[in-house]
């Protein structure tokens, strides 16, 4: 079952899954294990049940191990799901990256993670609770391309964030289409990043959303944030949502964030109200 000749993709020398498979440009090593492993369990944990051994390995312990594995994975990176003109936009935006200007923002799935390493000053999250629990909810598929392909950058001298934003079949609405939904999750999230950044812990109090044209599932759109104003607690932002070209307006959106007591947890929070 293990191939002597371990994985060209990742160099991890028992991996059944590619031997013979190139590494992607801008594919971390990380990454492609995570994928390998995925794929590994999927065919033969996911066939056999909990409990097995393959090979003097049980699959419990080896999931609890991938699942552990998965909360450090930084899903902002490329995957194989992403089309050419994803990838084209992301490496545009990473050039832009090498004077400073803009900073890519790593994602992961536990809130935990994120607070860890980019959010650590601007959002702070007092309740341990509160860090391990916040599953975001962007990042609730573990398949990738199927629901919310996305990866952000900041600009903090213009107070911006820019998502690019790919979605997937499962955030079909009419046929073919994103739902609605999804576009103001995505709108949402990169308002609320740019918000967060700027302000701190805040929640959305207000989003207003123009729907303009239909998004294509599997299209690929960029998402742009700017803070327009701060007024004591109150974060005014607002939001295009437009094609790579720029010729076609998806949606803008306007939206209110109110900066919440960031010594609080969001329970002491809400319950003091
Ligand atoms: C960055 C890294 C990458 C990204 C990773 C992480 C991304 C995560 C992104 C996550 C993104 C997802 C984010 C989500 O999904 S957040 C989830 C959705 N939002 C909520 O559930 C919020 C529910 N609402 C509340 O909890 C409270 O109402 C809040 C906390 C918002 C304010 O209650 P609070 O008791 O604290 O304040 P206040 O009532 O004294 O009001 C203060 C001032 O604000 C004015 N006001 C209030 N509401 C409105 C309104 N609707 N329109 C116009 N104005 C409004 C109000 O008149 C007053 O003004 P003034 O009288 O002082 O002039």
């Amino acid at each position: 079952m293990f191939s002597k000749r371990g994985c060209s993709h990742c160099t991890f020398q028992n991996c059944p899954v590619r031997p013979y498979a190139k590494r992607k440009p801008n594919t971390k090593q990380a990454d492609c294990i995570y994928d390998c492993l995925d794929l590994w369990l999927v065919k033969w944990a996911g066939l056999l049940g909990d409990g097995h051994q393959l090979h003097g390995i049980s699959t419990f312990s080896f999931q609890t191990w991938l699942s552990q594995a998965r909360q450090s994975k930084d899903y902002a990176l490329p995957n194989s799901s992403w089309s050419q003109g994803m990838m084209d936009l992301y490496s545009r935006f990473l050039e832009m990256c090498k004077d400073g200007t803009w900073k890519r923002i790593p994602s992961y799935t536990w809130l935990y993670r994120s607070t860890q390493l980019n959010l650590k000053k601007s959002l702070k999250l007092t309740s341990e609770k509160e860090r391990k629990e916040t599953r975001l909810f962007p990042r609730n598929m573990d398949t990738e391309g199927v629901g919310f392909e996305y990866a952000m950058f900041l600009n903090p001298s213009e107070k911006r964030m820019v998502c690019l934003f790919q979605p997937g079949p499962y955030l079909e609405g009419h046929p073919g289409f994103a739902h609605g939904g999804s576009t103001a999750t995505i709108i949402d999230s990169t308002i609320g990043g740019c918000a967060i950044f700027v302000a701190g812990r805040v929640m959305t109090a207000n989003l207003s959303i123009n729907y303009r044209n239909p998004i294509p599932l599997g299209s690929v759109v960029l998402v742009d944030s700017k803070v327009d104003q701060v007024e004591g607690r109150k974060v005014f932002l607002s939001c295009q949502v437009r094609s790579i070209d720029g010729q076609t307006l998806h949606a803008e959106a306007t939206a209110l964030f109110i900066r919440l007591d960031s010594t609080k947890s969001l329970q002491q929070q809400m319950s003091s109200q």
